[in-house]
């Protein structure tokens, strides 16, 4: 035997983080329950005990109900499934739309795994451009622009349209309802990727004029992933969720079954703190300490770009004052400076770009984020 056993096995996670602002991360911290639920779950495929033959039909534990029912209210949308990430619910809705060689058009803020699934699809993409810095905006006069050219280019509407709401790099909320009108007036089937809203804010499938929505459990609703969810429209849902011919209870999209365990148990577990945080009133709180620490920031000399005054928890900023310090000291001094305060999130090497998420970190610890930072400017500038 010649591997090398020592190094696997129990791992600790080492990383500090009494304060997180990783925009990957902030959603998909587990609640108390989700991490009981980890442990109660963790073995083999643990939710087949009583399986009949496909995951969402489950009732015990209640996954039927919480996919037949509660996902579907809290969506807004006609049918839900459990996929494994909002990857995997943007492929199988090209994958089932799509034939090989048509056209999606998507903002130019979309996430890399939306091209991926698209690719991995045989789809071309049509990139509506995005407006330039600082905004960083999906027009609908671009949106516009981009389906006229595939139907130019093409002779034909493109098959599928997406728009990232928000997007993963500024956190920025296209106006999807006037996006969801112009797609549905060129005929357009439109999927609306909502891994950084769904589970953080309010969303509604309907009314933001969706057939489809991608979300993402371990990004968004505090689920240990890889675990995401899929909405689709009574209209579409016959193509989508087609069942196999030789397998009647297994929905071929998916596999047959997808989150077979911890990762649906835990998303289950979460689901009422979810609930909570994403109403109206709830989210306003998380949008006011966003644009308070926002503002915090830009009194340091820090930029944030994308919508101002800003409407989600991920924001981006252009930190001149930290990069002329990294040109003195090194590029590791930011990093290295929040690691020592236990703050977690921005990128080691990142000073001149970054983004970061408030999302439930709350103003106290917001408080002392933007304290460090001032700290750490002023102690090199003295230097
Ligand atoms: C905007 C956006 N969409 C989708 C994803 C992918 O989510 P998942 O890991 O659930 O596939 C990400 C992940 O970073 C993202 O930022």
């Amino acid at each position: 035997m010649s591997i090398n056993l020592s190094k696997f096995g129990f791992i600790k996670r080492d990383t500090p983080r009494d304060i997180n602002l990783d925009p990957l991360q902030t959603g998909g911290v587990l609640t108390p329950e989700a991490r009981h639920a980890l442990q109660e779950w963790g073995d083999e495929y643990s939710v087949c005990d009583y399986c009949g033959g496909a995951l969402d039909e489950i009732k015990t534990p209640p996954i039927y109900d919480f996919v037949h029912k509660a996902l579907p209210e809290f969506l807004g949308c006609d049918h839900v499934r459990i996929t494994n990430g909002a990857r995997e619910a943007k492929f199988a809705v090209m994958h089932s739309i799509c034939k090989e060689g048509d056209w999606v058009v998507m903002d130019g803020n979309a996430h890399y795994s939306s091209l991926v699934a698209a690719q991995r699809a045989r789809l071309n993409v049509k990139l509506v451009e995005k407006t330039p810095a600082p905004e960083y905006k999906i027009t609908l006069e671009k949106y516009a622009q981009a389906i006229e050219e595939v139907k130019r280019e093409t002779g034909r509407p493109p098959a599928l349209a997406l728009l990232t709401y928000p997007d993963g790099n500024y956190g920025n909320l296209a106006d999807v309802k006037a996006i969801s009108r112009l797609v549905h007036d060129n005929g357009i089937p439109f999927l609306v990727n909502g891994a950084y809203a769904i589970g953080r804010m309010p969303f509604n499938a309907k009314e933001l004029g969706a057939d489809f929505v991608a979300g993402s459990g371990h990004k968004s609703m505090s689920a240990s992933g890889p675990i995401g969810v899929l909405g689709v429209s009574e209209e579409y849902a016959p193509i989508v969720l087609e069942k196999s011919k030789t397998h009647k209870t297994k929905e071929i999209e998916l596999l047959g079954c997808t989150a077979r365990g911890a990762t649906i148990m835990t998303m289950i577990a979460s689901f009422p703190a979810v609930y909570e945080r994403a109403r109206p009133e709830n989210w306003q709180k998380e949008v006011e300490n966003a644009r308070w620490l926002s503002a915090q920031l830009e009194n340091l000399g820090l930029r944030q770009m994308g919508d101002k005054p800003h409407n989600h928890d991920l924001m981006f900023f252009e930190a001149m004052p930290l990069y002329e310090i990294s040109q003195k000291t090194d590029r590791y001094f930011l990093y290295r400076e929040m690691k020592a305060r236990s703050i977690h999130g921005i990128k080691p090497g990142l000073t001149k770009n970054f983004k970061i998420s408030t999302f439930g970190v709350g103003r106290e610890k917001l408080g002392i984020v933007a304290d460090a930072f001032k700290e750490i400017i002023k102690k090199y500038n003295a230097c």
